[in-house]
């Protein structure tokens, strides 16, 4: 008989693909054979982003089109998400039976959950399937409660809250919601207006498919959303992922990593610096940018900041005048940053983050501090967790002219720096995600059973 082989399928966004890519890396080392599907314009930018030193042993990388055009836009989630579910499916099957005539015939999927559709295409090809949510597992339950939420008379079938102003919670401990935390309200409206009710359908079109999934995999652990894993005890958390640490190990980076910030973190004090990023997604416009920058600059402090390529919406000279020549050796601007390796890297002290959630698990399992500036979708959700229930991190809150002024990232970066309440919160929730990913911890025990289960 050949190896146990998975189809892995994530969604198409880095933050996304990340994960799943390190799960993929748990299946190789319990003996599975992976092929990875990516878009093909993911494909490419993963492919000239690998560094000569990682490796992706035993996972193959595969890329079907994504059904938009060359110069279409990637970042309008809802025609994205659209253009997938029509394209990919009949792509997915010819992968499956492509396999069938090979010596280890794919056996399972692994499918992002925002893509539940793909599921019922491993059912119909007869492959076992497990569904992977890279979110916080209260979005996920929240999803998958919409019929309930219909029926309890929380929202319409259109998923408008029926009490606009009375957030909802939905089971005890967990967190309240309000309209605009629903996730379908969360990713703006697109160019059309219409995102909102795409994200919605899709939802609700893949809550049809999601029984079909063997396992509900997350990235998250007990002691941070334990009222979410009472209230759906089928999500299990197999958080937080760790493969990002080990030195040889490709995780699917879309830009490449500038690997010599690690240098100059070694010669910064320990606890020292502020390390910026946000994620894939979040642009600034040039003006807000400006103001960071002249914040960082003034905390005094040494930073590290990712200043990705599309960044900002101006393609000039973005920074201050002066600004780079002012902080000299202080500051350290990079285009995309090996971030796990940063987080763990003991001269880091805080992260002021976008709260994308795994840039939070990669935080929190490094006992980081944070300075939350949420930019769309799930980020204001997870700040809540951050600020108000965990209690390690605090807000950075634009002012009536919509704006993060100078001022107030200083004065914040100073104020997290100082409370070692919190200090001592981080290093619990670090002790906690320790212990759930040790041997014997409930998330490696997820793990294990989801991967034994799947090798049978
Ligand atoms: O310089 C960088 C910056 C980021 N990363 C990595 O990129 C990933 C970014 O993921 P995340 O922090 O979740 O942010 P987004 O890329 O914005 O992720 C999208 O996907 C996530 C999972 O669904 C959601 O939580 C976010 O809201 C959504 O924006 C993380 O693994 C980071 O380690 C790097 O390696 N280097």
């Amino acid at each position: 008989m050949g190896l146990p082989h998975v189809l892995a399928v994530p969604y198409p966004a880095q933050g996304h693909v990340i994960p799943i890519m390190e799960v993929c890396h748990c299946l190789v080392d319990q003996g599975f054979k992976v092929t990875f599907v990516n878009t093909e314009f993911n494909h490419k930018r993963l492919l000239a982003a690998l560094s000569e030193e990682s490796t992706m042993e035993h996972i193959v990388l595969v890329s079907v089109p994504d059904g938009l055009g060359p110069g279409d836009d990637r970042n309008d989630l809802g025609s994205l998400t659209e253009s997938l579910m029509k394209v990919m499916p009949r792509c997915l099957e010819e992968l499956i039976e492509k396999s069938n005539e090979t010596e280890d015939p794919m056996t399972c999927m692994l499918v992002d959950e925002t893509m539940g559709w793909a599921l019922e295409v491993g059912r119909k090809k007869g492959l076992r399937s497990a569904a992977y949510w890279p979110g916080c597992a209260q979005m996920l339950a929240t999803k998958l409660s919409i019929p309930e939420l219909v029926s309890r008379g929380v929202i319409d079938g259109y998923g408008k809250l029926i009490s606009e102003h009375e957030p909802f919670q939905l089971g005890p401990g967990m967190p309240f919601i309000d309209e605009p935390h629903l996730i379908w309200n969360l990713i703006g409206d697109g160019s059309d207006g219409r995102t909102k009710e795409i994200v919605f359908n899709n939802i609700v079109h893949n809550n049809r498919f999601i029984d079909v999934a063997e396992f509900i995999l997350c990235n998250s652990f007990k002691e941070i959303e334990e009222p979410t894993f009472r209230y759906n005890p089928k999500i299990l958390p197999i958080g937080p992922l760790f493969t990002g640490l080990r030195p040889s190990r490709a995780v699917g980076h879309f830009w490449p990593e500038d690997a010599a910030c690690l240098s100059w973190l070694d010669e910064q004090q320990p606890g020292s610096v502020v390390y910026v990023a946000f994620g894939s997604f979040t642009i600034f416009d040039r003006l807000q940018f400006q103001e960071f920058a002249l914040g960082l600059e003034a905390t005094g402090r040494p930073f590290l900041w990712v200043v990705r390529s599309d960044l900002t919406d101006s393609s000039a000279d973005v920074y201050p005048d002066g600004f780079k020549e002012r902080v000299g050796d202080r500051g350290r601007i990079v285009a995309w940053a090996p971030q796990q390796k940063v987080l763990a890297h003991p001269s880091v002290a805080c992260f002021v983050s976008h709260c994308g959630w795994n840039s939070i698990m990669e935080g929190v399992k490094n006992g980081k501090l944070f300075l939350c500036w949420p930019y769309f979708g799930d980020h204001f959700l997870d700040q809540i967790y951050i600020c108000d229930d965990w209690k390690v991190g605090l807000r950075l809150t634009p002012d009536e002219s919509g704006i993060v002024k100078r001022e107030q990232v200083k004065s914040k970066v100073e104020e997290l720096l100082s409370n070692e309440e919190m200090r001592t919160r981080a290093s619990m929730l670090k002790e906690n995600a320790r212990q759930n990913t040790n041997e014997g911890g409930a998330s490696l025990e997820n793990l294990k059973i989801f991967m034994n289960a799947f090798k049978a």
